[in-house]
């Protein structure tokens, strides 16, 4: 065996330092008479689907927010989920919901079709635009929790060389957009399964996220001495979680972000973190409005 020399990109303890963090913001909300609450539509019997949305109702009762759980069977109809989304957007009590994907439906129509400002997902092409724009709004959940564990482990980004493997929506294609902006300054290559030399790119790179869902495509002779690497990738191989990173990085990476226990608690992490600032500025613009 060759020694391990990376650090570990904990997710895990990370989630639990964000969520202290936002109970004291939940309390506080509270004490002005405000009670965030996270909806989440859920459609099918995937088992991911179902554990995710399990662990962060678990998450949100921990930190004080109340939740809305609408499960719906897999026979659904896509009217059938608008028409729960539309009530999600009319109830008070939800100050922000996501519909779990995959749904086996119209997804883009279902996103489009949730109140921008309770899109705490990030993805609404309302959200979407504003971070193309530079604008304030809801910002995606992943691709911010992958910033923000490095910045807690003190990676630094600006000036680095970023290469992003994967350009899906709720990953690689929005962290290209958050990478380039001025407060991150990295330089971001976006590759795909175009990519004609992809080794060539992330032998270069400072930091390497992979989110191409292809299990271990990210192998130790591909990774710089010294580099973060970040695995987000998740493919279930044999009913245990395979990741996109080869277990040899950690002989050459100087930090790694396993999975399970990096990125995916970083997602819930920022997803309460986006229920928490949206029921805040929510809760701004109603005391403006009433002054
Ligand atoms: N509208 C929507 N919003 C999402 O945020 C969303 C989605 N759809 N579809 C699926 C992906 C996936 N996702 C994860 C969340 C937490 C972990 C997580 O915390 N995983 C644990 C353990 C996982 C396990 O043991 O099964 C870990 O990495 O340590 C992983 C993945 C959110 N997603």
């Amino acid at each position: 065996m060759t020694p391990v020399t990376a650090q570990k990109l904990d997710g895990s303890a990370t989630l639990r330092t964000i969520k202290a963090e936002l109970a004291e913001r939940v309390t506080a909300l509270r004490d002005r008479g405000v009670v965030p609450g996270l909806g989440t539509v859920l459609v099918g019997d995937d088992p991911g689907s179902h554990w995710y949305v399990g662990a962060k109702h678990k998450d949100c009762a921990e930190i004080g927010i109340e939740s809305i759980r609408v499960d719906l069977p897999a026979t659904a109809t896509q009217a059938e989920v608008e028409a729960e989304i539309d009530r999600l957007n009319a109830d008070p009590a939800c100050t922000g919901f996501l519909v779990q994907q995959p749904t086996g439906l119209d997804e883009v129509a279902l996103l489009s079709r949730v109140d921008p400002d309770k899109d705490v997902d990030g993805l609404h092409p309302v959200s979407l635009g504003r971070l193309v724009l530079g604008e304030r709004g809801s910002l995606p959940c992943t691709p911010v929790g992958v910033i923000e564990l490095l910045r807690r482990h003190g990676v630094e980004l600006a000036g680095a060389e970023v290469v992003v493997v994967g350009r899906g929506l709720t990953v690689g294609r929005p962290l290209g957009l958050l990478l380039t902006r001025r407060s991150e300054n990295a330089t971001a290559v976006l590759c795909h399964t175009g990519t004609r030399d992809l080794a060539a790119h992330t032998r270069r790179a400072d930091v390497v996220v992979a989110a191409a869902g292809v299990p271990g495509i990210i192998t130790g002779d591909m990774v710089k001495p010294g580099a973060a690497v970040l695995d987000v990738g998740v493919s279930r191989v044999d009913g245990k979680i395979a990741g996109d990173v080869a277990d040899d990085v950690w002989e050459t990476a100087g930090w790694v972000s396993p999975n399970p226990g990096g990125v995916g608690p970083m997602t819930r992490a920022m997803l309460l973190a986006n229920v928490v600032g949206m029921a805040e500025a929510a809760a701004d613009a109603g005391a403006a409005g009433t002054r």
